[in-house]
């Protein structure tokens, strides 16, 4: 039970409700991100799930509608290994919506055998990093004419293991499948840190996560972490307890002036020395650009 309490704290204890605010939560059809949406809906948003499987997106949706007596809960297509669709998904949004005041990036693929997205992207860094950042910048006007709001993005522990190889970005060069989402994750710090400088005055603030280790569906692609997860399955946290601290960024009041921080536990955390190189991440972002399209500003 000690090793269970060590390995599940970290409590999103605010009280905040969200009655006509608006969510948008990328991978909620199950783990972390369904449970995010589940207390998001509860407190009253309107709560987009943006699925790449539209049907298991609606069966989950119905779940949350019954469970919080909140109807408003939609899914929206949405396949980050897309651009197109990622296009499509945030002109559908921008169309029907007024506001955006809370996205949460958290859909997420881990130790995939080497493979592309549509774009040709290698997929970690296709789906976990660049889907991300052409979403958020997709629906940063939005945001900004919300604020206050704010932008969560889901990292991980593993960042430390993380290097962002400039010259072999996509893998090509060299390819190993953990590795390839350990840089992802360390993308999406460097992301936030250099979104947070972007943002400065704007009134949307973003924050990077790690969840903790959590009994999900992430480790389907590899056989042996699916047995270590079920070996340890009574330790590590349920989603429920993984979404508390993408739920504390998103909701906790008074938090604008930690942005672009990152947290664990429902804390400040400590990044790797990549993770806060500047130069990195302003390269990052600049590179990010070239690959989808965007004018580097
Ligand atoms: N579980 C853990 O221990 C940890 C998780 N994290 C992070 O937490 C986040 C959530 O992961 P978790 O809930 O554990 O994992 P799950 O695998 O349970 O959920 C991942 C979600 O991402 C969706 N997704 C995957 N690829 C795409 C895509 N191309 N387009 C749109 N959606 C996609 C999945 O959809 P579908 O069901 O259709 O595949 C699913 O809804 C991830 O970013 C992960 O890196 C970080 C640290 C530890
Ligand atoms: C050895 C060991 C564990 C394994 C932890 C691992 C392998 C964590 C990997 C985390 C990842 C991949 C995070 C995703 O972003 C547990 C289960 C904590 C239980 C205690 C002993």
């Amino acid at each position: 039970p000690q090793i269970r309490k060590m390995l599940s704290s970290g409590v999103c204890t605010s009280t905040v409700q969200l009655p006509g605010k608006v969510a948008v939560v990328t991978g909620a059809n199950t783990g972390i991100g369904k449970e995010t949406a589940k207390e998001l809906a509860q407190r009253g948003a309107r709560v987009y799930l943006a699925c790449r499987d539209v049907q298991k997106g609606e069966l989950v949706a119905r779940e949350i509608q019954i469970m919080t007596g909140n109807q408003q809960v939609l899914v929206r297509k949405l396949d980050l290994a897309d651009t197109k669709s990622i296009r499509a998904f945030a002109k559908g949004f921008l169309a029907e919506e007024k506001h955006l005041h809370i996205l949460i990036n958290n859909a997420g693929v881990m130790m995939c055998p080497y493979s592309k997205t549509a774009d040709g992207f290698e997929m970690h860094i296709g789906v976990n990093h660049l889907g991300h950042f052409l979403l958020t910048h997709l629906l940063l006007e939005k945001l900004k004419e919300s604020a206050p709001s704010r932008v969560v993005n889901v990292s991980s522990l593993a960042h430390h293991l993380g290097r962002i190889h400039f010259h072999n970005l996509q893998g090509e060069k060299f390819y190993h499948a953990g590795l390839a989402y350990c840089h992802s994750k360390l993308a999406n710090i460097l992301f936030t840190q250099e979104l947070a400088r972007r943002l400065k005055g704007s009134g949307v603030t973003t924050y990077s996560v790690h969840p903790g280790t959590v009994n999900s569906e992430l480790v389907r692609h590899s056989y042996l972490m699916r047995w270590i997860w079920w070996l340890f399955s009574f330790f590590i946290k349920t989603s429920q307890q993984g979404a508390q601290t993408s739920l504390y960024c998103a909701l906790t009041e008074g938090l604008e002036v930690l942005n672009g921080n990152h947290f664990s536990d429902c804390h400040v955390a400590w990044v790797s020395a990549q993770a806060r190189n500047e130069t990195v991440a302003r390269r990052l972002w600049d590179v990010s650009c070239d690959l989808l399209g965007i004018p580097v500003d």
